[in-house]
């Protein structure tokens, strides 16, 4: 079988042709082309208002890039790209209206909830399993959304590898495991995959995960964000209809830095913040149990009260937190009486209470009706 190239899929979609009788591969709409093992990925960049008219030309490039030989699989998105001059972020919604350009609805799931931080490899993809855990635990049906595209973790912290089935050839069915849905990139393309993406690619990814997966239904979709505050954040945040945020933090300086340009970040585009949650907050020793602040704990705690937002709970940092989830069990799975599983189901009573209020305060907005 030959190798797939980017050239190759770009011949293909010489056959394809834009609403304006251009070929696509020679259209600026064409905005990148990602080959990974015989998987083909590629945005087509348009102006949202011809979204309809560019829906045929998307399944054609599709269809176009499955008939090269040696493609296992085709992912093609329509993105909408935001003006360099729509910054900073949309105008206010009208009471009771969705923001403008939440384009995202997600059928059959009644909340989506981001859990996001300003910087990698705070605990983000370890608190966002657990939390979904804590919630489920708490009578709701709950999914869990690997958006971190970059990296995605929830493969390695749900121990599942599967590849999702198909259901009308396009559809995909999210996987399950621990009473769970889940669903991740990397359930489609291998964990060595280096994945370069570029800012349009990384919401054209997350936007099909969330309309072509057969979600539901759920009370709760957690979504694991990318680490950050870039493009693709904003996007994601500012385009998927969500209930909240929930903001990760360790208790260093730094962290708490970046932590705060998340809250602003959600803030900017009206997406409520559910509140701040401190991982790694104290340590405690695996042999004697002792306790340590080796951080100099409750800076989240504090952050989150000068930015006038809630503070949603403390994680402890535990060897065992690592050892499991490393071991595609999270600690509420593997442990679930411990002290470490406790802290997460303290911080999801919190989160449910926080979407409530958040829910609620969306219903009890003015209704116009005209009769
Ligand atoms: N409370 C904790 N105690 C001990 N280890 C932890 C804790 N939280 C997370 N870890 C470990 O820290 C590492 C990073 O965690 P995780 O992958 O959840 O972070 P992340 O913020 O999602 O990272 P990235 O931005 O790279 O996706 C993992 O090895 C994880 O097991």
């Amino acid at each position: 079988m030959p190798d797939v190239t980017e050239d190759l899929v770009r011949s293909a979609l010489a056959k394809v042709r834009t609403p304006e009788g251009v070929p696509l591969s020679a259209s600026p709409a064409l905005a990148g082309i990602v080959v990974t093992s015989g998987k083909v990925y590629l945005s087509i960049n348009i102006d949202e208002a011809q979204a309809r008219a560019w829906e045929n030309v998307r399944g054609e490039a599709e269809a176009a890039a499955r008939s090269v030989p040696g493609v296992t699989s085709a992912l093609v998105a329509l993105t909408a790209e935001r003006k360099a001059a729509a910054r900073p972020g949309p105008p206010p919604p009208a009471p009771g209206a969705p923001a403008p350009g939440r384009a995202i609805e997600v059928p059959g799931v009644k909340s989506i909830i981001a859990v996001a931080s300003g910087k990698g490899g705070v605990g983000k993809s370890t608190l966002s399993i657990n939390l979904a855990l804590g919630l489920r635990d708490l009578g709701l049906k709950v999914g869990l959304l690997d958006a971190d595209i970059y990296g995605p973790s929830v493969p390695r912290l749900s121990g599942v590898a599967q590849k999702p089935e198909l259901v009308d050839g396009k559809t995909m069915l999210p996987l399950e495991n621990f009473g769970l849905q889940l669903m991740s990139i990397g359930f489609l393309v291998e964990e060595e995959t280096p994945m370069i993406w570029r800012g349009p690619m990384v919401m054209s990814a997350i936007s099909q995960m969330l309309r072509e997966v057969k979600w539901g239904p759920l009370d709760v979709l957690v979504v694991d964000m990318p680490p950050g505050t870039g493009d693709a954040q904003l996007t994601m945040a500012q385009q998927v209809n969500l209930t909240g945020a929930v903001i990760v933090s360790t208790p260093q300086d730094l962290a708490l830095i970046d932590a705060r340009r998340g809250v602003a970040m959600f803030q900017r585009v009206n997406v409520p913040i559910l509140g701040v949650v401190e991982n790694m907050a104290y340590f405690v020793c695996p042999h004697c149990g002792g306790r340590s602040e080796i951080f100099g704990h409750g800076g989240a705690h504090q952050e989150a009260d000068k930015l006038g937002v809630p503070f949603l709970g403390e994680i402890p940092l535990h060897m065992r937190i690592r050892e499991m989830s490393d071991a595609g069990l999270p600690v509420l799975v593997a442990d679930p009486q411990s002290a470490e599983a406790g802290a997460y189901r303290a911080v999801a009573r919190e989160v449910k209470a926080a979407i409530e209020r958040a829910s609620g305060s969306a219903r009890k907005a003015p209704r116009i009706v005209i009769e």
